[in-house]
């Protein structure tokens, strides 16, 4: 690449640097997308790259492959009913030390290799998240999954506290509910409720497909772009993992975010791409 290239790309970031600059961006990163140490790494570094460029990041991270292993090492049986993991009390446990104790701490870790930045807390901290018991939806009907949570009340005040002192919270998703009994909250459901809370200008979602595909698993369905109304028509024929994942991304953009993008986090700084240049990456919803 010769110099006037190299200049071309930096400069294509300028509009977005005054765009974004002094903005919050919740970045949920998704445990499939962690699964390589060198995408971690990419990770971390673009989490520090944003914010020595003004931007506000925010990580909430899962940890759903993590919390499966563990799982599986333990004995404890484990499924997945309308995407959510049907969570008994001992896999609560489990979910709570492999997200707290084990994902955020290694997440911590990496972006603390760049200078005193990261903090990790969840849900439970300062009452960060307040949950309510949460049903899957299989074939139209509501099914009990357990101690499964949905964030019915987020205090931003230990974030926003994190932020102002210049600090990148890492969040995990573990959250007790108004008695006091700790829930499993999906991560993309958290990030989409914390965007919202946190007047965020972007959630962007790192997973382990280029983006949304309309007909799955047709790869020429691939959209870069949906609205909140053609979202909501969509969302009761998507599958697996997709499904709360793209309802966080709606009831973000319902709840005033501007945007939210499902972008490949199997790509290294998919984050940066998505955010700092001008043909995007990735699923943009946006409002109707
Ligand atoms: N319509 C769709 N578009 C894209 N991916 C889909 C779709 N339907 C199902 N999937 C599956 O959803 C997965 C992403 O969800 P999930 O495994 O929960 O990811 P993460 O760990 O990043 O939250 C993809 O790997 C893909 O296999
Ligand atoms: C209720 C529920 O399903 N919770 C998730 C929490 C972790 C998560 O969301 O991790 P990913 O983002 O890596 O999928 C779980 O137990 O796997």
């Amino acid at each position: 690449m010769n110099a006037s290239d190299k200049a071309a790309i930096l400069i294509e970031a300028l509009p977005w640097l005054e765009r974004f600059h002094g903005t919050t961006v919740v970045i949920k990163y998704g445990g499939n997308a962690m699964i390589d140490p060198e995408l971690q790494r990419a990770f971390a570094a673009d989490m520090v790259f944003l914010r020595y460029a003004g931007i506000k990041p925010v990580v909430v991270h899962g940890g759903g492959p993590q919390i499966s292993s563990m799982l599986g090492k333990l004995g404890i049986e484990s499924e997945f009913r309308g995407g959510l993991r049907v969570t008994t009390p001992e896999a609560m446990d489990v979910v709570r030390m492999v997200l707290v104790g084990q994902v955020g701490r290694e997440l911590v870790g990496l972006i603390n290799e760049h200078g005193p930045f990261a903090v990790g807390l969840s849900g439970e901290d300062a009452r960060l998240f307040t949950a309510v018991r949460r049903h899957a939806v299989v074939d139209g009907e509501p099914v009990d999954i357990g101690q499964v949570g949905d964030v019915a009340q987020v205090d931003t005040s230990a974030v926003d506290d994190l932020i102002a002192a210049g600090r990148i919270p890492v969040v995990a998703t573990v959250a007790p509910d108004a008695d006091g009994l700790v829930h499993n909250v999906n991560a993309d459901t958290a990030a989409s409720a914390l965007a919202v809370a946190l007047g965020a200008r972007k959630l962007v979602v790192l997973t382990d497909v280029p983006g949304l595909y309309t007909n799955w698993p047709d790869t020429s369905s691939l959209t870069s772009q949906i609205d909140t109304g053609a979202l909501e028509k969509l969302l009761p024929s998507l599958q697996s993992g997709m499904v709360p994942k793209m309802e966080a991304c709606l009831r973000a953009v319902q709840g005033g975010v501007p945007a939210a993008h499902v972008v490949d986090g199997r790509v290294p700084h998919s984050t940066l791409l998505e955010v700092f240049t001008s043909e995007g990456f990735g699923t943009m919803v946006v409002p109707s």
